[in-house]
């Protein structure tokens, strides 16, 4: 499998969007074929290159996710849940790597995306960026190490436009947490206190999210006992991060058997 890997990026006028683009054109092992957004936007029909400011480039934005796989190799796609839903089907019928960074997914749009990796490939992640799938291990083996004298916190900020909460890492980091301990996530979970709360209840796993400016994205993942704080910290200085490391999993992804694979898979760290 030497020739170049077809890319389309939905959402393309998105902060993720535009990124993905460049990555996708910086690569030498990918080229860009598709460029998708929603109905109504006003980059339908217009070459992207000239809708991003700059030279044209032949790919012209389009709100058919049909037409734009037609011999696409992958879609990467950072949006929103019910788009990601939708594509994950057409992804999985026209034989399409999907690749998939959209967070604030519900039990049930993950349930709807694992029912295609029957016949599809999807690579999921709340985080694609090497530091936080790092993070993710390291959380695992920091919470097998403690025991519950050890209050966990997940701490995390980004920027005033993100719409959900806890951030997809966060939830990760909390499962990594959980996972390390051997407890139920969904049990353990205390999120955004407020109130007269009462004491910090042993064991649980506490969620705080900040949101201001346009802060890309930081995460800390607290163990504190009496007489000593441990904290792992990951902090995104730059979006590229993100993209690089969708697209490395969408290269990982071609010829896999259908499935549903993280970026734990992807950089071999599972
Ligand atoms: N997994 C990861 O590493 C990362 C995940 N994210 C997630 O990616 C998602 C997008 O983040 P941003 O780029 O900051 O948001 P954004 O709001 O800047 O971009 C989303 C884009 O998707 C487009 N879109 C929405 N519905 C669509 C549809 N039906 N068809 C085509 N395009 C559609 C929007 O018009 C918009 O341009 C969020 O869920 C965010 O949490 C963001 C950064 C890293
Ligand atoms: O919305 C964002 O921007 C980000 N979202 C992801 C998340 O929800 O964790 C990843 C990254 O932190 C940026």
């Amino acid at each position: 499998m030497s020739e170049s890997c077809a890319i389309v990026v939905m959402g393309v006028s998105g902060r993720m969007g535009r990124m993905l683009v460049q990555t996708v054109q910086d690569n030498p092992k990918t080229h860009l074929c598709g460029a998708v957004e929603r109905p109504g936007h006003d980059w339908i029909g217009r070459d992207l290159g000239a809708a991003l400011g700059g030279a044209a480039t032949g790919v012209v934005v389009t709100d058919d996710p049909a037409e734009a796989l037609e011999g696409a190799d992958a879609v990467i796609d950072f949006t929103a849940p019910a788009a990601t839903v939708a594509l994950a089907k057409l992804a999985a019928d026209k034989g399409v790597v999907h690749v998939i960074g959209t967070t604030g997914m519900t039990e049930a749009d993950i349930a709807a995306v694992d029912a295609v990796t029957d016949r599809g490939v999807v690579v999921r992640a709340g985080n694609m960026s090497l530091g936080v799938n790092l993070l993710v291990q390291l959380t695992k083996q920091v919470a097998a190490a403690l025991d519950e004298d050890y209050d966990i916190e997940v701490i995390e900020g980004h920027h005033r436009h993100k719409v959900d909460a806890p951030s997809g890492t966060a939830l990760m980091l909390g499962q990594a947490a959980a996972d390390g301990r051997g407890v139920d996530l969904d049990e353990a979970s205390d999120r955004g206190r407020d109130g007269i709360t009462g004491p910090r209840e042993r064991g649980k796993i506490g969620f705080h999210a900040i949101r201001g400016g346009d802060i890309i994205g930081e995460h800390d993942v607290l163990f504190a006992a009496d007489g000593e704080r441990i904290t792992l910290r990951h902090v995104a200085s730059d979006r590229s991060v993100f993209a690089r490391g969708a697209v490395k999993a969408a290269l990982w992804g071609r010829g896999k058997e259908s499935g549903h694979y993280s970026m734990l898979d992807v950089l071999g760290l599972g």
